[in-house]
């Protein structure tokens, strides 16, 4: 039994989810193989993935493996609720809407491990830590889980040192096949396309100040260079800082950033980056994104106490008028903006393709094999195969070695 807002949305669901069939071939691939093979025949598998058609599909490719499937959203606010009645009307168990409270967030959470669940596909860990907090009793279920997002694997390796974690996780998000492509370029486009929807703002000649250089801040970074924006990073790496201004952008603190920000995106995976006083600096009209992780990266409590009003004056934007009578927006409550913003469609599906085929093959892999506790990237055969499939999809041929290039790299004796 599944619990969505409501069914007579499923058909148009139904359209997105075959909409992005037609652009995932490896997971479609993946898909055919499962059918055949039935690997999870007898097996219950639970995510806690945006619910949104590309993830509907995942959990398809899954069911046509053998497997229950029961699946809800990791964030309140990212849900489509087409996509989750097309889902629950195909059969999968599907529980959550856009717009949950956090008591319904985690309600949902709960009705998927009720499901008894084999092998859990998290995404930033919640529903793992939820599970070794609230329905202890269901551990001895678990077989493994698969992790898909940095923070996640942050959080679990984390709790993995504190000796809490109970199951092996595979690290998906550590495989090539996801951060280079799923966090770049996936998180680059995603991140401006929901900004440029949600404001009808140009970008071309704005201070756009990026927080964080890492593999999403690199994506979103080179994404607004594009389209003719004035690249700023702020880092706390030296080595990330380096590159990021031998990639041709300025870098900066934080605190002289912002007094030039007209918009600011922050990708760290970190608490408190625009915080206390940062907002007294801002120019009138700066703009706040977040495409990181959960709402803690720009601190929303401090930006209330300095103003005196809070208006939602375009969907998914609010107008903050500070004491001084300067307006400062922030887009999508602070929540990843790619996934919570109304007009968020999330990473394109030739992308999520990618990250949802290292998915299905590392559930796969866990059903297959006797893991040691512990917090591991997929298999490097996983990550090749994958990459092997998408290139053959997109119609590209690559040279192999040949045996005298082989012995040539092995070989220590060969100098000038
Ligand atoms: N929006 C999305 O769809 C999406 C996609 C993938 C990952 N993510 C999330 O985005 C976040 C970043 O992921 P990533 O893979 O780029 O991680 P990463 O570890 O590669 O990069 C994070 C960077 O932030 C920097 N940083 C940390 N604290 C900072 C601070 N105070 N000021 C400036 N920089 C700081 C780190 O030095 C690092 O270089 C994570 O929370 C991840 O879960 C979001
Ligand atoms: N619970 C956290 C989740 C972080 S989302 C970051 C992950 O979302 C994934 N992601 C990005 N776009 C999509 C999408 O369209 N569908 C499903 N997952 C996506 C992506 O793989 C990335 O690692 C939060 O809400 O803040």
């Amino acid at each position: 039994m599944s619990n969505v807002k409501d069914m007579s949305l499923a058909n148009e669901g139904i359209r997105k989810i075959k909409w992005v069939q037609k652009h995932m071939p490896v997971l479609e691939h993946i898909k055919k193989e499962f059918e055949e093979e039935k690997p999870f025949e007898g097996i219950t598998i639970g995510s806690c993935l945006h619910l949104e058609p590309k993830t509907v599909n995942l959990g398809l490719t899954l069911q046509a493996g053998g497997a229950e499937v029961a699946m809800t959203g990791c964030n309140p606010l990212s849900t489509h609720d087409d996509a989750a009645a097309g889902a629950a009307a195909l059969g999968l168990k599907i529980y959550g809407w856009r717009e949950q409270t956090d008591e319904e967030y985690y309600e949902a959470i709960d009705n998927v491990l009720s499901h008894k669940p084999d092998v859990i596909i998290d995404d930033g860990a919640d529903m793992i830590m939820y599970l070794h907090e609230k329905r202890r009793e269901l551990l001895g279920n678990i077989k493994g889980a698969c992790e898909e997002t940095t923070t996640g694997v942050h959080r679990l390796e984390a709790m993995h040192a504190d000796g809490v974690l109970k199951f092996p996780v595979i690290a998906v998000n550590d495989a090539y096949t996801k951060y280079l492509f799923d966090n770049r370029y996936g998180t680059g486009q995603s991140s401006l396309d929901a900004i440029m929807g949600t404001t009808n703002m140009l970008i071309a000649g704005k201070n756009v100040v990026v927080c964080g250089y890492g593999w999403c801040g690199r994506g979103v970074a080179s994404r607004a260079a594009g389209l003719g924006a004035n690249v700023i990073v702020t880092e706390v790496d030296p080595i990330r800082a380096l590159e990021a201004r031998m990639d041709g952008y300025r870098v900066m603190k934080i605190r002289e950033a912002v007094q030039i920000a007209d918009l600011v995106i922050t990708v760290t995976g970190n608490i408190d980056i625009i915080h206390g006083d940062d907002f007294k600096y801002m120019k009138d009209g700066c703009m706040l994104s977040n495409s990181g992780h959960f709402n803690v990266e720009i601190n929303r409590q401090d930006l209330e106490a300095q103003s005196v009003s809070v208006e939602e004056v375009r969907e998914s934007i609010e107008m903050f008028t500070m004491k001084d009578g300067r307006k400062i927006y922030l887009l999508a409550d602070g929540r990843l903006v790619n996934l919570a913003a109304a007009r968020g469609q999330g990473h394109p599906a030739e992308i999520m393709d990618m990250s949802f085929a290292v998915q299905a093959l590392s559930a796969k892999y866990i059903v297959e094999n006797d893991l040691s506790l512990s917090v591991e990237k997929a298999p490097d055969a996983i990550d090749y195969d994958v990459a092997r499939l998408k290139l053959k999809a997109m119609g590209i041929e690559i040279d192999d070695l040949s045996e005298r290039q082989k012995d040539y790299l092995s070989d220590w004796r060969e100098g000038t």
